[in-house]
């Protein structure tokens, strides 16, 4: 077991989807997954392990926010040996033209967060990259599946609420939406060799105003978990 994670060497497959919301985890492993054991309560971050379509998959939920999905990615890659990690997270449109349940690949993720330069320093500014093979697997994926999605950058912000950040222009120069975890995510991919990437689905739009509810952010985003599970498989 590891400090926040209740399992067993073995109890966790080398590929993991990485909801923030724990019940999406529960979610996804209740009708997705064949074989579901759970592994880990602790915090009420619940962890299943099952297959889909034959391979062992396992999901586990990230919480919010750069700092707890930090500690959920290093102890599934340092203590448990996963190797492949796909957040599935909701995110806000920051595109006009973004309709909720749109799906997006994140290519990049930008973010107002310190973690880059605590690693870094001010000299350089680290570009957080999702693991080319993976997104390249989920665009596939999207095709046979037929679901349409669009890649690109997005912003990874440490705040939820915040009067600070410029969405407009983030938005000219190409950032298609804001989620909180994906720039830790790509980080600690980058730093332990460990292939990331982050499927989102557009949960509000900042410009529209249009927005899901609790209800729906934890089950309805079905296109990005059937998404994330077919490009998890791939081996
Ligand atoms: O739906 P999840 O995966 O939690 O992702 C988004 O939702 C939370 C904010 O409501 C943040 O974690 C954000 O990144
Ligand atoms: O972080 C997030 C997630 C969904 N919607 C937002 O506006 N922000």
């Amino acid at each position: 077991m590891s400090t926040h994670i209740d399992a067993k060497q073995g109890d966790i497959a080398e590929v993991v989807l990485l909801p923030g919301d724990p019940l999406r985890a529960k979610f996804i492993a209740e009708n997705f997954l064949a074989n579901v054991t759970q592994y880990n309560t602790v915090r009420n971050m619940f962890g299943y392990t099952g297959t889909y379509q034959g391979v062992r998959v396992s999901v586990q939920g990230s919480g919010m926010g750069i700092p707890s999905l930090s500690i959920y990615a290093t102890e599934l890659i340092q203590d448990f040996g996963v190797k492949k990690i796909i957040r599935v997270g909701t995110a806000g449109g920051l595109l006009p033209e973004l309709e909720i349940g749109d799906v997006l690949l994140a290519e990049g993720a930008s973010t107002d967060s310190n973690v880059l330069q605590a690693t870094f320093g001010q000299a350089i500014s680290f570009a957080p990259l999702a693991s080319f093979e993976l997104l390249c697997q989920a665009h596939q994926s999207a095709k046979q599946l037929d679901i349409p999605v669009r890649v690109g950058n997005i912003f990874a912000a440490d705040r939820f609420y915040n009067d600070e950040i410029d969405n407009h222009k983030l938005a000219q120069y190409g950032v298609m939406a804001v989620e909180m975890e994906s720039a830790g995510l790509f980080l600690i991919g980058a730093k332990y060799h460990v292939q990331t990437l982050s499927i989102l689905t557009v949960s509000d739009n900042l410009v529209t105003q249009k927005y899901a509810d609790a209800k729906m952010r934890e089950t309805a985003f079905q296109d990005m978990m059937r998404l994330a599970l077919a490009t998890a498989v791939v081996v």
